[in-house]
């Protein structure tokens, strides 16, 4: 986006007046002041340049017009118009004088000189000269075509049809046309200046450039393309007041076609010049004019406006018109870009460039890529699966380890709780009572006591003793059916607490043979439930310990068997995002592969098309070369019967 770039140009003043009001450049300002040098207010302009009375046409050139004159070489469409008052200098700025040559005379030897400079490429230009007469648009180089009307296409956009164009090869073909045109232009005296404008002109040149060795670039297929520009030079007619130019029948018909369309090309600048969101409609379409120059405002177009003003005092009201308009034309922006058409060839290299770009995306790194992804995923999946196993496995094995825990602890319960019941019933006292009167009480005590055969409180080491051993007491009474455990029973024997144990009944304990663990004296090996009964009582305390201890056990596992389910849970979700990962990569790859299939369709049908074209070139070649051959011997022919008839044979004869 860039905007229109604005100029304005005073002329040399005419008369030598007095004047109360004067305007003052100050660089690119342009400000009214009163006769003591103080500034009006709200009348002060600025723009990219102010040309004062003493500049030179080629000052213009160079500072304001050259570089869209280059960009137009280069393949950007270009507009250069000059707008103002009747005699404000406007053709002298476009045409100039045989001393001071104007903008176009000067762009046209420019061009030339520059395109001739330019050993890449080879440039191709055409010229026209159209006027627009009472909203009529003529061809300047050719008389006959008159009154053309305006057309549009997508190709060429807006175009005058049958508008004579002329391929120029050099600048003076180019000015000798514009003279040839001048000639043709509608000009008439008015009392404002003796050779008036009464048209608008638009001298247009189209520059068509292409790269000169296309065959050394052939992998580009931007040489192949072709730059088309379109440059309009445009002098409009002079807006003027009636009552000024004093015109009347003809003049004054052309005078209010004039400023019709001034007014409408003032109305397109407005529109334009509005902040983008109040912009409603452009009147493009209202006039020839504006039509015509619509790239030019608002469109792809590098433009230049000069706006000439009359110095003299009895001009300030339209200068200042004139200044308001060259101030709204200032904002507004257009948005240029290189005109590039594609050759068919071009065209084709293009597509088959695309082709092969895709192809290297889709057959080398993306597929690589794509392919590695996979791979990494499916080896994850595995890994993970494997992990998987691994601690199921291990989760398993717990899960066993705790059962049997479980069990253990709970035949350890069992037995405590027997040993519990034991000790709380004073059967115990009867066992031990009748330990010594029934021989079968080793049996019965067995039951009672809930043992098992593979008891592990069985005493572990029993030693027979002899009858003798065993006195009974004469004095102690039978009566005596229970007799309780004394309370601090300790693990070390003493005879009162035999004595007590044994209901009446001593023993010598010194006799007794003592077994490495259990210092209780040994009984008869039938009375063993008593033992076994003190074992448990001992052992108990010890399997309480380890019951704890178990149970600690116990918990860790469950600790331990809790991370291990919340792991194998995290990687049972891992596995089930990455089984779902490897879908969608697969989903992918059948994507890619149809697109890569499509592409290589196309390729498959361009091919073919080129191998056509081949063919025909070929074909059209070889008739070619026939036809070069039967064209030299009819010329060899015909040369020889020339020499034959004008041999001194035929002319003696
Ligand atoms: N910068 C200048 N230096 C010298 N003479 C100039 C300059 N500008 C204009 N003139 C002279 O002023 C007269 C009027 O100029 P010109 O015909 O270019 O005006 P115009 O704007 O094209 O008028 P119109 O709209 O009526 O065609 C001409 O004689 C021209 O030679």
């Amino acid at each position: 986006m860039e905007k229109i770039a604005v100029a304005v140009r005073f002329r040399p003043s005419i008369a030598e007046e007095t004047s109360d009001r004067q305007w003052r450049i100050d660089d690119s300002r342009i400000s009214l002041h009163k006769p003591l040098g103080t500034p009006i207010s709200g009348v002060s302009f600025a723009f990219d340049h102010v040309f004062e009375e003493s500049s030179t046409n080629s000052s213009i050139y160079d500072i304001l017009i050259k570089s869209i004159i280059h960009a137009a070489i280069e393949g950007f469409n270009g507009t250069a118009f000059a707008y103002g008052q009747t005699s404000s200098g406007k053709t002298f700025t476009m045409n100039g004088s045989q001393v001071d040559p104007g903008i176009i005379p000067q762009a046209v030897r420019d061009i030339f000189y520059t395109t001739h400079m330019i050993k890449n490429r080879e440039f191709l230009i055409r010229v026209s000269y159209m006027e627009i007469y009472n909203e009529e648009i003529n061809d300047l180089l050719s008389l006959v075509n008159q009154k053309l009307p305006i057309h549009e296409s997508l190709e060429r956009g807006v175009y005058v049809a049958g508008l004579r164009e002329e391929i120029v090869n050099n600048a003076d073909q180019v000015l000798d046309l514009i003279k040839l045109g001048e000639a043709n232009r509608h000009v008439g005296e008015t009392n404002m200046n003796v050779r008036s404008s009464r048209s608008h002109t638009i001298f247009r040149m189209v520059i068509e450039s292409s790269a000169k060795d296309s065959i050394s670039s052939c992998d580009n297929s931007n040489a192949d393309a072709i730059r088309v520009s379109v440059l309009n030079l445009v002098d409009l007619a002079g807006s003027e007041r009636i009552a000024k130019t004093g015109a009347g029948g003809v003049r004054l018909k052309e005078g209010k076609h004039i400023n019709k369309s001034l007014m409408i090309l003032g109305n397109v600048i407005n529109k334009l010049s509005e902040n983008g969101k109040q912009r409603a409609h452009i009147p493009y379409r209202d006039s020839k004019l504006t039509r015509i120059l619509q790239p030019a405002l608002g469109g792809n177009a590098k433009t230049s406006i000069i706006c000439t003003v009359a110095p003299e005092e009895v001009h300030i009201e339209e200068t200042k018109g004139t200044l308001q308009f060259a101030s709204r034309a200032k904002r507004i922006t257009n948005c240029a870009q290189v005109n590039e058409i594609l050759t068919d060839t071009a065209l084709l290299k293009r597509q088959k460039q695309e082709i092969e770009e895709l192809r290297r995306k889709l057959q080398g790194h993306h597929s690589e890529v794509l392919e590695q992804v996979i791979l990494k995923q499916r080896n994850d999946m595995h890994k993970s699966e494997l992990e998987r196993e691994k601690l199921a496995t291990e989760l398993e094995e717990e899960r066993k380890s705790r059962q049997v825990l479980t069990l253990r602890i709970e035949e350890q319960q069992k037995r405590i709780d027997c040993l519990n019941e034991l000790l709380s019933s004073n059967q115990a006292s009867c066992f031990v009572h009748e330990i010594f009167h029934s021989d079968s009480v080793s049996e019965e005590m067995h039951s009672k006591n809930c043992m098992s055969e593979n008891n592990i409180f069985a005493t572990p080491t029993f030693k027979a003793m002899p009858d003798h051993f065993v006195m009974k007491r004469p004095n102690h009474s039978k009566e005596h059916d229970s007799s309780p455990l004394p309370v601090n029973f300790t693990n070390i024997a003493n005879e009162d607490l035999w004595e007590q144990l044994n209901d009446g009944f001593t023993t010598d304990l010194d006799a007794l043979q003592m077994t490495p663990n259990i210092k209780y004296g040994a009984v008869d090996s039938n009375n063993t439930s008593i033992v076994s009964l003190i074992s448990i009582i001992i052992y108990g305390t010890d399997l309480q310990e380890r019951t704890t201890m178990e149970r600690s056990q116990v918990e860790e596992l469950k600790e331990q068997y809790a991370i291990l389910e919340r792991k194998c849970g995290q990687l049972r979700d891992e596995n089930s995002s990455l089984a779902q990962t490897l879908s969608l990569s697969k989903q992918d790859a059948v994507l890619l592969r149809a697109e890569k299939e499509e592409l290589m369709r196309d390729l498959e049908y361009e091919r073919l098309k080129m191998k056509d074209l081949k063919a025909g070139i070929r074909s059209f070649s070889l008739a070619f070369a026939e036809r070069e051959c039967l064209l030299n011997s009819l010329y060899s022919t015909s040369k020889a019967m020339i020499e034959n008839y004008s041999s001194p044979r035929f002319s003696d004869g």
